[in-house]
Parts: C-alpha cells; sequence; structure tokens
C-alpha cells in the first residue's frame, strides 16, 4: 500500500495519532507526514483536526458484534428431532446491541470490536455506520470469521437453547486495546461486555482505576462470567444477571439474602455497585442502605432477545445523561427492556431521542 494510503488507514484507526508517531511508524520525516496530510486534506480524505470537547465525549462500547439467527419454533418444541420453524436474521452481539440502543437514544457512541473481512462482517459495520454509530476503532482480523450466535426460540418467543461462534473475539487482546487507548481515554463512559478475553477485561479496569474513566461490565452468559477478574476495583457497575450471580458466587441464589450476599462479595472485590437483573421479576441493585428491587411491568413477551441488552443500554444513558441516581437508571432499564420485549426486533425500532427523558412509567415506553 502506498505511505499515503498506510497514513490514511492509521489516521482511520486512531483520529489522535501525533504526526511524530505516524512519522515513525511509517519510516518518514514529520515535514513528509504533514505533506502527506496537506494532500489528504485537500483531496477532503480528511476534514480537518478537531478538539474534543466534554460535553461530546463518548459513550464507548467495547466488546462483541455477532451475526444473529433466530429460529422460532411454529408449534411446541421437542427435543432430539427436527422442528418446523420461521428464521430471521439480524444484527447482535451485547456491546454492539448496546451501542445501537444508545445511538438510537441520541448518545454520541462509538464502538471498538472485531469484525472479520466477509459478508456479515461489512453489513454489521455498514449498518452500525448507518444508525450513527462511530466504527473507526473497529478491529478488521484478516481471515477469522465474524461471530455468529443461534438461537432456538419457543413458540411463545423464550430462548431454549443458544449457540454462539465467537472465537474472533480472542482478538480482542489488551496489546489492541493499548492501540485505542486514545479514543478510550476521550470517553465519558465505557461499556465493556464479557465477550472480551479475561485479561483484555483486567486490562480495561486497570485503566479505568488509573485513569478516571467510568466502567460498566455487563455479563453475557454463565459460561462467559470467568472473563470477569476476581479483582474488580476500578468498576464502577456490574450488570448480570441471576444465572451470572450465582456462577460467579459459586453457590445457588435461592434467596434474597443469598442474592444480597453475593453482590456484598462482588463489593467487597472492588465493584462500586451491582445491578441483578431477574427476568420477569424484575431488578435488584445495591446502594448505600443495602439491596433494593424494583418490579418489571407486565408485558405481553412478542421476543426476549436483547431484553438485557437494552436495560443495560438505558442504565448507561442514565448514567451518562449526568443522573447519579441507580434508581432511575434501572427504572429507565426496565421500561426500555418492556418495550424491547414487546417488538420483535433485538433492537427496538421505535427508539428515538428524548424517550427515556419523559417520565419512566410513560405509556409510550411501556407499550407502542
Ligand atoms: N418475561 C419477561 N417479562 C417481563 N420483563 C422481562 C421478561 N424477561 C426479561 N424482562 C426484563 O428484561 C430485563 C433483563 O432480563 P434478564 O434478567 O432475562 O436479563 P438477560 O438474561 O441479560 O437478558 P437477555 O440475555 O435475554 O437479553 C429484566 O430485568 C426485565 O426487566
Ligand atoms: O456469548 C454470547 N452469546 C450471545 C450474545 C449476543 O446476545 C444478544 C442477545 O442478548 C444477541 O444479539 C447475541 O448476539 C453475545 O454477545 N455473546
Amino acid at each position: 500500500m502506498p505511505k499515503k494510503d498506510q497514513l490514511y488507514e492509521l489516521i482511520r484507526a486512531n483520529p489522535f495519532i501525533s504526526q511524530q508517531d505516524l512519522a515513525a511508524r511509517l519510516g518518514l520525516s514529520r515535514s513528509a507526514v504533514a505533506n502527506y496530510i496537506a494532500t489528504l486534506v485537500r483531496e477532503r480524505r480528511i476534514l480537518g483536526r478537531a478538539y474534543v470537547l466534554p460535553d461530546h465525549r463518548p459513550v464507548v462500547c467495547i466488546g462483541a458484534s455477532n451475526l444473529d439467527r433466530k429460529l422460532r419454533s411454529l408449534g411446541p418444541l421437542a427435543l432430539g428431532t427436527s422442528n418446523p420453524a420461521r428464521q430471521t436474521e439480524s444484527f447482535g452481539g451485547v456491546a454492539r446491541n448496546i451501542a445501537e440502543n444508545l445511538a438510537r437514544l441520541g448518545a454520541p457512541t462509538s464502538l471498538i470490536t472485531a469484525v472479520g473481512p466477509d459478508a456479515s462482517g461489512r453489513a454489521l459495520l455498514a449498518h452500525a455506520d448507518e444508525a450513527g454509530i462511530d466504527t473507526r476503532s473497529v478491529l478488521l482480523v484478516d481471515g477469522a470469521a465474524s461471530g455468529t450466535y443461534t438461537a432456538v426460540l419457543d413458540e411463545d418467543g423464550e430462548m431454549r437453547v443458544a449457540l454462539a461462534d465467537m472465537a474472533i473475539n480472542d482478538a480482542l487482546t489488551p496489546a489492541f486495546f493499548a492501540s485505542r487507548a486514545p479514543q478510550r481515554a476521550g470517553a465519558a463512559l465505557i461499556v465493556a461486555d464479557l465477550n472480551l478475553p479475561h485479561d483484555a477485561v483486567a486490562g480495561l479496569l486497570g485503566d479505568a482505576l488509573a485513569g478516571g474513566v467510568p466502567m460498566v461490565v455487563v455479563a453475557v452468559s454463565e459460561p462467559k462470567i470467568n472473563r470477569l477478574p476476581r479483582d474488580l476495583r476500578g468498576l464502577r457497575l456490574l450488570i448480570l444477571n441471576l444465572g451470572e450471580l450465582a456462577e460467579r458466587a459459586g453457590r445457588a441464589m435461592d434467596s434474597e439474602a443469598a442474592i444480597a450476599r453475593a453482590c456484598l462479595d462482588l463489593q467487597t472485590d472492588g465493584a462500586q455497585d451491582v445491578i441483578v437483573t431477574r427476568g420477569a421479576q424484575g431488578v435488584m441493585f445495591t446502594t448505600p442502605d443495602g439491596l433494593r428491587s424494583l418490579a418489571a411491568p407486565a408485558v405481553d413477551v412478542v421476543d426476549v432477545t436483547g431484553a438485557g441488552d437494552a436495560f443495560a443500554a438505558a442504565v448507561c444513558w442514565s448514567l451518562y445523561s449526568g443522573a447519579s441516581s441507580l434508581d432511575l437508571a434501572c427504572r429507565r432499564g426496565l421500561a426500555l427492556s418492556a418495550m424491547t420485549i414487546g417488538c420483535a426486533q433485538t433492537v427496538c425500532p421505535q427508539l428515538a431521542p428524548g424517550l427515556l427523558d419523559e417520565p419512566v412509567d410513560s405509556p409510550r415506553l411501556l407499550k407502542d
């Protein structure tokens, strides 16, 4: 690739890179770099250099992007045999879903994820661009397949089993995240999912502790809870469901006292706050006075896929927009997940900027 294009790719991957770094990485002099940049500006491939103001700092979502396939059984699901079903395809991955929710709610949002050079990788990026998500920090992994997630839903829309082929996320290493340090440092809030390798999560937490960008971690599944480091210092908030909490604690969550004890353990490990989602039973969250519960609104389930991600996105939106109350954040989360469960799509298409500004019990949030 010609030097000018190599330089362009380096700037695309890291718009904060200095001319000195560019010169060192490309084996050029500073003045040659300046000349190439001037040419790229003339060609309008670079539109200018910007200062990043605090009020435009984005929420940076870090983790998985998938192509989701949902197979919904047309009748009662029978195991060990073939069931007539309808298939739909959509874009998924916990971090990507959260990013799409946030962008559609009007928050400046950027996504750090890995995609392959395949049709689904290109489609994932194009769809994210169209949703207004900044994808310039995405890692393109040569020779790897983009992630896929295949879920089997029963005739009522409840997920019965799902299979995730997401080996590509192993490329999201601490060394890769070091290359995205400037973008992370410019974030208002970092939201990471546990599709990331353990050491990457640990590295991000270390940076949060040292650098002060608040960080939220969203659990993904029971098998992936082991990616959550023991040491949680630096973590502003952990969001996980009851099964994931039981897996982390190594014991059953068969009473509110057991849940409270497990949350306290997570706080002793270093997490500032914890939210436990409990499906139709709503959520519990930590407060200085102990654990509090909120009930989920009753909803007619169309498809539960994405409910947890919508919940996490609304909580993050609430924190990002300056409200420090976890109670308000959880109410917003419950409202957005109810709306998502009432939609066939993983990210509800009715989302719009200003939606969560309304009173959280608004009928618009709970119904169409
Ligand atoms: N059947 C349901 N009825 C009402 N609300 C629900 C139901 N299932 C989920 N929710 C809402 O969605 C939130 C998140 O759901 P859940 O606890 O199942 O998390 P999750 O396992 O991360 O979700 P998922 O993986 O399905 O996206 C719940 O706190 C609740 O508000
Ligand atoms: O291991 C994983 N399973 C499923 C998902 C994603 O969860 C979403 C639903 O909550 C869905 O979009 C799937 O891709 C993931 O990111 N990692």
